[in-house]
C-alpha cells in the first residue's frame, strides 16, 4: 500500500449508505478500494440507518414519561448487530443517563438534545474505524467535537471558522500519511466544549468545512441515489440524471428542496472552488453528478418540491391601496421566527398568499390575526385561511419567456396552480399546487420542459375492426414516434362494452387475449385508475358505434380527457346536445376530434373547417359519402353479379357499419351529411335529412342476423332498378347538402341516382368516396376530395392522425 502526494478527497456517507446489511459492506468496499489505489482520503459519517430519528423518538417518549426501554434496546442492538466484538459501552451509558434525566425532569433543553443525537455519529464513526482496522487499514476515529468549534446555538450551531480551521489543520498534520481519519459528521462543540450540532444536513456541512479547511481536491458525497435528477425519480419515472451543474444552479436546487443538497453546504466549496460529486454507494458504475464553478451552457432545468408547506391566504377589500401591509405581515411573522418562502399578491393587495412551513402555519395564522385584529373589526380584512394540503414545485432554470408551455400543459391536465411566482433575476418559477395533484403536475411539467418524450395516455373504447386495428397500428409505430416526435403513446386502457384491460404502463401486443379475461367496468373506474396512477395528457377514443357510450363524453371531459371518435353518433344527436358538448369542451379546455366521421381516413372535416373558418363560403357539398355503398353500387353496376353477393363482400371487407342496415337504410350517409352541415354552422336535426331508405319495408324490422339471412330478397329489387336505367348509366347512392347554406338550416338529401358512367360520380371505383365541395370563389369547379371511404385500416389511420393532432395541441 502506498499513498500518493496528491490532494485529499473527502468522502461523506449518509445514514442509508451506512445501514446494516448491504450498505455498510459497500461503504467498507469503497474505502478499501480507494486506499488500495493509493488515494488520500478522509471519511465523514452520518449516524447509521434511522439512528437519529430513533434517538429523537426515544427522547419524545422519555420526556412524556412513557416507557422507552424497548426502543432503546432496539437502538443499541442495531448498533452492534453482526459486529460481535464491537463495544460502545461509554456511548450507551451516556445515553442511559441522558434519557433517565429527561424522563425524571419531564423536560429537556436543546443542549441535551444535541448530546443525545451526537451519540449516533460517534457510534457510527467508532464502528467503521473498528471494522477498517480489522481489515488492516490505518483508520483513526476522529471526534469532530474536538475540531469544529461553533457558537452556542444548540441544534443549529454556526462554525467559528478561524478556530475550527486551526484545529483541523493541526489534527491532519498529526494524523497524515497512510492514516484514514474517520470523522463524525453533524456534531461540533462550543468554546465551553459542550456538544453542539450543525442542524439539517449537518454531516454534509462537516464534510464541506473539512474540504475547505484542507483545500481538498474533491468532496464525494455518497448517497442512496445516483446523482441529482431533473426531478425526483420516485415521482417522475422519466426523470434523467444531470451530469454537471454549477454551484449557482446547485444552490438554487438546494434552496428549493432538492434534499440531497443544502445551500449552506455549498458555500465552503464555492469559496475554494472545490468540486462536489454526488455518488451512489450502491452503484459503483455510475459517476454521479459533478458540481463545479463552471456554468452549463444551456442553463439547467430541474424540478424540485417542497412538501411540508402551507399556504396562508389573507383577504380583505379594505387592504386596497393601503401602504405597509406586507411590512406588517413580515414583521409579525419574523417576530415569531416564521420564514415566508413564497409570497404573491394581486396589484390591489386585496388578496395576499404566502407559503410557510406547515409546522408553523397555525402560529402564523394566529399572529396575523392578532396583527390585523383592528382591520378585522373595521372589515378591512375579512378572512385569513390556511391550506395545508399543498406543495410547492419549483422549476429551476425556468424564466417567464417559455413558462407558458408548462403552464398551459398543467391547465390542459386540469391542474390549476393556486399561486405562482418567479424570481426577477435568476431563473426560477415556483407554483403552489394541491398535494393530491403534485404527482401529476410534476409529470406534466417534466414531460413538457425536457426533451424526453411527452407521455400521452390513451384509453381505447371499442376494439372491433377499427379499434383493434388502431391499437395494433399504435403499438407498431410507438417506438418510431417516440424517436421522431418525442411522444410516448401509452395505451393504458382497452375496453369493449363489458370488459376492460387496465395497465398504467401500457398494453402490449397480447392485449386481445387479455381483455376478455379483464374486469367488468364502469367509466368511473377508468377515471379513478387514471387519477390513482397520476396519468397525464389523457385521450379517450370512441371506436364504438354506440349511443350509450356517448353518454360518457361529458364525464370524461370533466375529468381531463380529450376525445377522439370514429363513432358518428355524438355529432348527430340533438343540436342542443351538440352545442352543450362544445360548451363543455370549451369550459374544460378540452378537444374533440372526429376526422373519420366523414370519409374515413380522408382529410374532409379539416378541409371543410378551414374553408369555413377562412371565410370561404361553401354553397354545396355533394358526393358518394358511403364507402360500403360505393363498393356495392360500383361493383353491382359494372359486373353481372347478384346484389346480395356484392353486399356480402362489402360486409366482409369491413366497409359497413357493425349493423350493415345502418348503411343500407341511409342513416350512415344521413349522419355524415348532418355532420358536415353542422360544421358549416347550420343547426339541422337528424330528422331534417331526406333519406331514401334502400331496405324494402318488409325487411326493416327484426334483428340484424335475420336480415343478413334474407339478403337474397334484395336481389330482384335491385336487378330491376339496374335494368331500368338509361344506357351507359350506373347507380350511385349520394348525399347532397344544398339550399341556402347561410341560413339556419340547409337541405340534406340522401338518394339513389342513376348517372352517366362517364360523369365524375360515374367513374368512382372500388370503395372510394368522392366529395365535391362547391364554394363561392371556386364557382362551378368544385374542390374534389376522393379516396377510400371505408375500411378498418384507413379509418384507424385517420383516428391515429387525430391522436397525433391532439398531441401537438396539448
Ligand atoms: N368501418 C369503417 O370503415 C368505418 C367505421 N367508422 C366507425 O367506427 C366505429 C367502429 O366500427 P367497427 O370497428 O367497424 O365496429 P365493430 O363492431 O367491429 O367494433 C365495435 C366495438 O365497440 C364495442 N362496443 C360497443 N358498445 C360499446 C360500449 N358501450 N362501450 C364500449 N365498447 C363498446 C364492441 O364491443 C366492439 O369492440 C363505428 O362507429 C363506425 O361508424 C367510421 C369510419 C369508417
Ligand atoms: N359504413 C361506413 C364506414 C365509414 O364511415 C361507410 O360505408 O362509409
Amino acid at each position: 500500500m502506498y499513498f500518493k502526494e496528491d490532494k485529499m478527497k473527502i468522502l461523506k456517507f449518509g445514514g442509508k449508505s451506512l445501514a446494516n446489511g448491504k450498505g455498510i459492506h459497500k461503504v467498507i468496499n469503497i474505502i478499501e478500494n480507494k486506499v488500495g489505489n493509493g488515494e488520500s482520503i478522509t471519511v465523514v459519517l452520518s449516524a447509521r440507518g434511522r439512528s437519529t430519528d430513533q434517538l429523537e423518538e426515544i427522547l419524545d417518549r422519555a420526556v412524556n414519561n412513557e416507557s422507552y426501554q424497548e426502543q432503546l434496546q432496539a437502538f443499541k442492538q442495531y448498533q452492534v448487530d453482526s459486529y460481535g466484538d464491537f463495544k460502545v459501552d461509554d456511548e450507551f451509558k451516556t445515553l442511559d443517563k441522558l434519557f433517565e434525566g429527561v424522563s425524571l425532569l419531564g423536560d429537556y433543553s436543546k443542549r441535551i438534545k444535541d448530546q443525545v443525537l451526537s451519540q449516533g455519529e460517534v457510534i457510527s464513526a467508532k464502528l467503521l474505524t473498528h471494522i477498517l482496522k480489522e481489515k488492516g487499514i490505518n483508520a483513526n476515529f476522529t471526534d469532530s467535537r474536538e475540531l469544529i468549534k461553533t457558537d452556542g446555538k444548540f441544534g443549529e450551531a454556526q462554525p467559528l471558522d478561524k478556530l475550527s480551521k486551526e484545529n483541523v489543520v493541526k489534527h491532519f498534520k498529526k494524523y497524515n500519511g497512510t492514516t484514514v481519519n474517520i470523522v463524525t459528521g453533524f456534531i461540533a462543540s462550543n468554546t465551553k466544549n459542550e456538544t453542539t450540532t450543525l442542524g439539517r444536513n449537518g454531516s454534509n456541512y462537516t464534510a464541506a468545512l473539512l474540504a475547505n479547511y484542507l483545500d481538498a481536491e474533491e468532496l464525494q458525497n455518497f448517497t442512496h441515489v445516483s446523482g441529482i435528477y431533473t426531478a425526483n425519480p420516485d415521482l417522475v419515472s422519466d426523470a434523467k440524471k444531470i451530469e454537471r451543474l454549477s454551484y449557482t444552479e446547485a444552490n438554487e436546487l438546494a434552496y428549493f428542496g432538492a434534499n440531497i443538497l443544502h445551500a449552506k453546504t455549498i458555500i465552503p466549496l464555492i469559496e475554494k472552488n472545490i468540486p462536489l460529486r454526488i455518488l451512489n454507494t450502491f452503484d459503483d458504475q455510475n459517476n454521479g453528478t459533478l458540481i463545479t464553478a463552471e456554468n452549463s451552457s444551456k442553463g439547467i432545468k430541474s424540478l424540485s418540491v417542497l412538501e411540508n408547506v402551507s399556504l396562508i391566504n389573507l383577504e380583505g377589500r379594505g387592504l386596497l391601496g393601503r401602504v405597509g401591509v406586507d411590512a406588517r405581515i413580515f414583521k409579525a411573522l419574523a417576530y415569531k421566527n416564521i420564514s415566508v418562502s413564497i409570497i404573491s399578491q394581486g396589484s390591489s393587495e386585496r388578496g395576499i398568499g404566502l407559503v410557510v412551513e406547515s409546522e408553523k402555519a397555525i402560529e402564523a395564522k394566529k399572529v396575523l390575526k392578532q396583527e390585523f385584529e383592528a382591520d378585522f373589526y373595521k372589515k378591512d380584512v375579512n378572512k385569513i385561511t390556511v391550506a395545508n394540503e399543498v406543495a410547492v414545485i419549483s422549476i429551476i432554470g425556468q424564466d417567464l419567456s417559455t413558462f407558458h408551455r408548462p403552464y398551459n400543459a398543467l391547465i390542459k391536465n386540469q391542474v390549476i396552480p393556486l399561486l405562482f411566482n418567479n424570481t426577477v433575476s435568476g431563473k426560477n418559477v415556483s407554483l403552489v399546487v394541491y398535494k393530491a395533484q403534485l404527482h401529476k403536475a410534476l409529470n406534466v411539467i417534466h414531460g413538457e420542459i425536457f426533451g424526453v418524450a411527452k407521455k400521452i395516455n390513451i384509453a381505447v373504447f371499442g376494439h372491433g375492426l377499427v379499434g383493434g386495428t388502431l391499437i395494433d397500428q399504435i403499438l407498431k409505430s410507438a417506438k418510431d414516434i417516440e424517436k421522431r416526435k418525442k411522444i410516448d403513446l401509452n395505451i393504458f386502457a382497452v375496453a369493449n362494452s363489458r370488459k376492460i384491460l387496465l395497465n398504467e404502463n401500457g398494453v402490449d401486443t397480447n392485449w386481445k387475449s387479455i381483455v376478455e379475461e379483464g374486469d367488468s367496468y364502469q367509466i368511473k373506474d377508468v377515471i379513478k385508475f387514471a387519477d390513482a396512477h397520476h396519468l397525464e395528457n389523457l385521450i379517450a377514443i370512441d371506436n364504438t358505434a354506440s349511443k350509450d357510450f356517448t353518454d360518457n363524453y361529458s364525464v370524461l371531459i370533466e375529468n381531463g380527457f380529450d376525445l377522439v371518435s370514429s363513432n358518428k353518433v355524438a355529432n348527430t344527436l340533438s343540436f342542443d346536445f351538440y352545442k352543450e358538448l362544445r360548451m363543455k369542451l370549451e369550459k374544460h379546455q378540452k378537444q374533440y376530434l372526429y376526422e373519420t366521421n366523414v370519409g374515413a381516413g380522408l382529410p374532409l372535416i379539416d378541409t371543410i373547417k378551414l374553408l369555413h373558418l377562412s371565410g370561404e363560403n361553401i354553397t354545396r357539398i355533394k358526393g358518394v359519402f358511403s364507402g360500403s355503398l360505393s363498393y356495392l353500387f360500383n361493383t353491382f353496376s359494372k359486373e353481372k353479379r347478384l346484389f346480395s353477393e356484392v353486399l356480402g363482400e362489402a360486409i366482409n371487407k369491413g366497409y359497413t357499419e357493425p349493423d350493415p342496415r345502418e348503411d343500407l337504410c341511409g342513416n350512415d350517409v344521413g349522419r355524415k351529411l348532418l355532420i358536415l352541415a353542422r360544421e358549416l354552422g347550420l343547426s339541422n336535426e337528424f330528422n331534417d335529412v331526406n333519406i331514401h331508405n334502400l331496405i324494402p319495408e318488409n325487411l326493416r324490422e327484426g334483428a340484424a342476423d335475420t336480415f343478413l339471412k334474407r339478403l337474397k330478397e334484395l336481389d330482384s329489387v335491385y336487378q330491376k332498378i339496374k335494368d331500368e336505367q338509361k344506357p351507359n348509366h350506373v347507380l350511385r347512392y349520394i348525399g347532397d347538402l344544398h339550399g341556402d347554406l347561410f341560413k339556419e338550416k340547409g337541405i340534406l338529401d340522401v338518394k339513389l341516382v342513376s348517372v352517366p358512367e362517364s360523369s365524375a360520380l360515374g367513374q368512382v371505383k372500388g370503395s372510394d368516396s368522392i366529395f365535391e365541395i362547391y364554394t363561392e370563389s371556386y364557382g362551378d369547379q368544385p374542390i374534389v376530395i376522393q379516396g377510400a371511404g371505408a375500411g378498418a385500416a384507413v379509418t384507424a389511420r385517420g383516428v391515429f392522425g387525430d391522436i397525433l393532432r391532439l398531441t401537438e395541441k396539448s
